[in-house]
């Protein structure tokens, strides 16, 4: 499916930068327009594919391009004030042409986490086509204001946008890891899964094994009817070279063992994409509707496998909307599978959230109710003193 792809703030600014690079590399022709919206000069001039005239920096007349600082009521406020920067940024792309908005955004931060929701409830007052949020949670070692701004921003985030995507750091960090390359690697867990989705859409019905081919009609589908979803993704490198000599020795004998294998593998690809690990952990039964998406060669896509899979996760989730089709790819080696769960609810990582937000928050008023009285019986002199004016 065409997206126009928004990242807010730094995080969201190198994820959409990122989404290019691998649309790329697949050809995926999944990115109609990318536009980066930052409060910081600098995390705009550190982005390499957004093209120049699509990066908006916003929020000059309060913060002078030096950020928010992780304030994200402040990130609200200065997106709410500058909108229309963002809108004649917009303007310039062929929103026509797109299917969806996809507005990315880290939410611990302040400019991703405070203005990622105002955006998304602006394109939704105007645009038709869906709007959907990929919303970045940070790790639980970030410290309260992180987890704070984020339990803030998810609960503003979900009720703007047509569906919020997720994609949990905590869940998907290593241990020894520097923060930058862990965020490179981050990055590319992030894009390589979303955008094999979202490229899945895309591919032209008239490629040979057409009617099996996902649409982007049914990656909204399944995304409509809102709330959270998580991705999950399996993949093993296959010999892409079949029916050579042991096929024309041993006639259609092969080919079935073949066919038989290709069936099993994509079965237990779409099992492991679903119980290994998702981009928001959770209980995949949880989940209201479900995509699954094969990837790899055409002659290894095996109809029945997929069909399989798809009849697994419905019995998994309990759910009857789960779709399933193809991405065919030429020149990989690997197949793979994709699995969208969407509307889940039972997320343990969101509890964890929010309780250690409200924690963080109470602590935040005591110290800052300490903190004022301290002071007055600092300045306090008993009523000797007078002030100069
Ligand atoms: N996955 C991933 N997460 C990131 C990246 N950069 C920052 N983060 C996460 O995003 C959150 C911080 O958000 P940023 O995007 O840096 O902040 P911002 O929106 O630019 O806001 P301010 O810097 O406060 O103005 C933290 O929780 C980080 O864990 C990145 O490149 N990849």
């Amino acid at each position: 499916m065409k997206l126009a792809l928004i990242g807010f703030g730094q995080a969201g600014g190198k994820v959409v930068d990122q989404f290019l690079t691998y649309d790329d590399a697949i050809d995926g022709g999944f990115v109609e327009s990318v536009i980066a919206v930052n409060t910081a000069t600098t995390d705009l001039q550190g982005l390499e594919n957004v093209p120049q005239k699509n990066r908006v920096l916003i929020g000059q007349a309060r913060v002078n391009g030096h950020g928010v600082g992780a304030d994200n009521e402040l990130g609200a406020e200065v997106t709410e004030a500058d909108i229309d920067e963002i809108q004649h940024a917009i303007d310039r792309i062929p929103t026509h042409e797109i299917d969806a908005f996809l507005v990315v955004a880290g939410m611990g931060g302040g400019t991703g986490s405070g203005g990622a929701p105002v955006l998304a409830k602006h394109l939704k007052r105007i645009y038709t086509q869906p709007v959907y949020g990929l919303g970045v949670l940070p790790a639980t070692d970030e410290g309260g204001i992180y987890t704070l701004n984020a339990a803030r921003s998810f609960r503003t985030f979900v009720r703007e946008v047509d569906n919020l995507l997720v994609f949990d750091n905590d869940a998907w960090r290593s241990a020894g890891e520097s923060v930058g390359s862990g965020y490179d690697r981050l990055n590319r867990e992030i894009v390589e899964r979303f955008g094999l989705l979202f490229a899945a859409g895309e591919v032209g019905h008239d490629d040979h094994v057409a009617e099996s081919v996902v649409d982007s009609s049914e990656i909204i589908n399944t995304l409509s009817g809102g709330g959270v979803s998580t991705i999950g993704y399996a993949s093993e490198t296959v010999e892409t070279d079949t029916g050579g000599l042991l096929d024309s020795l041993t006639g259609s004998a092969s080919g079935g063992l073949e066919d038989g294998h290709a069936t099993n593998r994509l079965t237990s690809l779409v099992r492991k994409a679903t119980l290994g690990r998702l981009t928001l952990p959770c209980d995949a039964g949880s989940a209201d509707r479900g995509l699954v998406v094969a990837t790899g060669p055409p002659d290894q896509l095996s109809r029945k496998g997929v069909e399989r899979g798809r009849q697994w996760l419905e019995d998994e989730t309990g759910s009857m909307e789960i779709r399933g089709g193809d991405y065919p790819r030429t020149g990989t080696d690997e197949v793979g599978a994709v699995v969208l769960l969407s509307g889940v609810t039972d997320v343990p990582r969101i509890d964890q959230l929010q309780q250690v937000a409200l924690e963080a928050q109470e602590t935040t008023e005591q110290v800052q109710a300490n903190a004022r009285d301290e002071f007055a019986s600092l300045v306090d002199t008993g009523g000797e003193l007078d002030a100069l004016f």
